[in-house]
């Protein structure tokens, strides 16, 4: 016999950033009568597949860089150290694990329902979840959330696409590959290729172009596509593969690829990850059902208040497309359920998508805010933005030879009579963690002359920010 249909405030569907971020504040806070369902692991993306062991990993591929550059510094330590990367995913694994519980756990304390099981949409005010001993539960709901996010894209006409992976299986690689090659030009590929390459994994990166990072300031483009072919990096520019092959004796992979020079094949490959962009997870969600609309490319259509076009549904975090980090995602989930349940105060409650920082765990790190100099330009006119460059030796690389330093370069972008921050975009050591507080500067509305009214923390990076000349 089927389960009895049960009745709720708030349906959340999916379990992820945003998800449960929204689903925690509606019951936590409000007291909404909430259900969460989640198909696969709790945490989503980033818990599982992303920020959090990717971070991890950047982690141990800058402990490796370190170890590497310790002799500068008179350490006789082993120069190329063994890096034991089955002891290594065995901890990560544990670790998002460990995390996997304590999302049920705190699902409990703020008395959301749980439900693992594949979600779709029934109706408008309905959905029917498929549990995992294949039974049907029937949800109705006074509201639903879709905070599905995403999965990685792969190519659809290469032949032998298939024996590569993507950014999910690049967490399940059991031992470390001697040879590795990425096809892509952004977050992903930029900072798997640095991480490999840090741990001493021969690093092959396609790129369509002659620079990867394409969205993000020329200068950045420029210096991190110079510095990975400094640090070895094996750039192959203006790219695209014709195929892939696998030796099914040895497992290793061959890719057939032209480039400027011709055709040429990369063999000996024992991974390959596709890191070429995300699709939305909508396949059978069943928007149909409810008349929920979608874009050309399939990711659910929300106004700046998260609402769908359908009353009563609402949609955010990376199936929405907008801006696909997880504390966006977050503020999203947290501000709609303001929004829904919380009090009157915050009736307009909405995120605002405008000055957003973001990081990529390159190496260096590269962090950006507001516009780049194109769209300043683009926007204000030239004539009326003003922009500060300034590109120097991070104290850190003093004790190396002139082959060994890594670049800092730094670019504020300015407009107006006041010099208001526009833009500002960081490259080198330790940016990762500089950014979010030069973010709460701009998102303040600060000008140049309040950048140069705080006193310069010697000797730091980050100083340089507030000497600009
Ligand atoms: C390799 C990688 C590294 C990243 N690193 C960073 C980083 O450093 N910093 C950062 O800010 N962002 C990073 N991101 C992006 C970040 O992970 C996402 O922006 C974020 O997870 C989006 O949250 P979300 O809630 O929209 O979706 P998700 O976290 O993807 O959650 C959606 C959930 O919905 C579930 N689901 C889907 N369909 C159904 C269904 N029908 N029924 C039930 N459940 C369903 C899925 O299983 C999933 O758990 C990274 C992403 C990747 C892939
Ligand atoms: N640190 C962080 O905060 C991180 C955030 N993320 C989030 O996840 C999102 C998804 O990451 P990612 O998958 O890297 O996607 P991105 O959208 O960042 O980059 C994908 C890039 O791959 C290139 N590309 C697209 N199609 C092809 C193709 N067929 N062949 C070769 N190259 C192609 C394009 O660059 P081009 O046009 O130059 O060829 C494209 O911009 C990111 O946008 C980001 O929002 C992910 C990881 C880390
Ligand atoms: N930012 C620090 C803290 C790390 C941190 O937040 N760790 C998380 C795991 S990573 S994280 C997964 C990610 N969390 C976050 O991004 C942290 C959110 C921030 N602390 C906040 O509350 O806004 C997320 O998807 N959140 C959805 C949600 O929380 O609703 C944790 O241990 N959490 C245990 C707990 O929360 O009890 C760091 O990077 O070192």
């Amino acid at each position: 016999m089927a389960p009895v249909p049960k009745e709720c405030d708030y349906l959340v569907i999916g379990g992820g950033s945003g998800g449960l971020a929204s689903a925690r504040r509606a019951s936590g806070y409000y007291g909404a009568k909430t259900i969460a369902v989640e198909s696969n692991r709790l945490g989503g993306t980033c818990v599982n597949v992303g920020c959090v062991p990717k971070k991890v990993t950047f982690n141990a591929a800058s402990i490796a860089q370190s170890i590497h550059e310790a002799k500068a510094y008179g350490f006789s330590v082993q120069q190329t150290a063994l890096f034991d990367w089955p002891y290594f995913k065995k901890k990560r694994d544990a670790y998002v694990k460990r995390l996997n519980g304590i999302y049920e756990k705190n699902l409990v304390n703020d008395k959301v329902e749980y439900i693992h099981g594949r979600a779709h949409l029934t109706g408008k005010h309905e959905a029917e979840v498929v549990l995992d001993d294949g039974t049907k539960q029937t949800i109705k709901a006074k509201k639903i959330l879709l905070a599905v996010g995403g999965h990685p894209t792969i190519p659809q006409d290469i032949p032998g696409a298939e024996y590569g992976t993507n950014s999910d299986g690049f967490f399940d690689i059991e031992k470390q590959p001697k040879k590795v090659a990425l096809v892509g030009a952004g977050y992903i590929a930029v900072e798997f290729a640095g991480m490999f390459n840090a741990l001493g994994t021969e690093t092959h990166l396609f790129i369509r172009h002659d620079k990867f990072l394409r969205s993000f300031d020329p200068m950045v483009q420029e210096a991190i596509t110079n510095e990975y072919e400094r640090l070895g990096v094996h750039l192959h520019k203006n790219s695209s593969q014709s195929k892939v092959e696998k030796d099914e004796k040895t497992g290793k992979l061959t890719i057939h690829y032209k480039d400027a020079n011709g055709e040429g094949k990369l063999e000996g490959v024992d991974n390959l990850i596709w890191a070429i962009g995300r699709s939305p997870e909508v396949e059978d969600l069943g928007l149909e059902k409810a008349g929920v609309k979608q874009n050309e490319k399939g990711q659910i259509i929300a106004d700046e208040y998260q609402n769908t076009n359908i009353e009563n549904i609402y949609s955010l975090g990376d199936v929405v497309g907008k801006v696909e980090l997880t504390p966006v995602a977050i503020a999203a989930g947290r501000k709609l359920s303001d929004r829904l349940f919380g009090p009157a105060k915050f009736k307009a409650s909405k995120l605002d998508y405008n000055l957003i920082p973001s990081v990529v765990f390159a190496h260096p790190e590269v962090g950006s805010i507001g516009l780049t100099e194109p769209e300043a330009i683009e926007k204000y006119g030239k004539e009326n933005i003003k922009v500060y460059n300034t590109s120097f030796t991070a104290m850190y690389y003093a004790m190396m030879e002139p082959d060994e330093k890594g670049p800092t370069k730094y670019k504020l972008i300015c407009q107006g009579p006041n010099e208001k921050v526009v833009g500002l975009h960081i490259l080198g050591l330790g940016s990762g963690e500089m950014l979010q507080g030069f973010g709460v500067a701009i998102k303040m509305g600060a000008t140049k002359a309040d950048f140069d009214s705080c006193v310069a923390i010697h000797p730091t990076s980050a100083e340089e920010l507030v000497t600009l000349k």
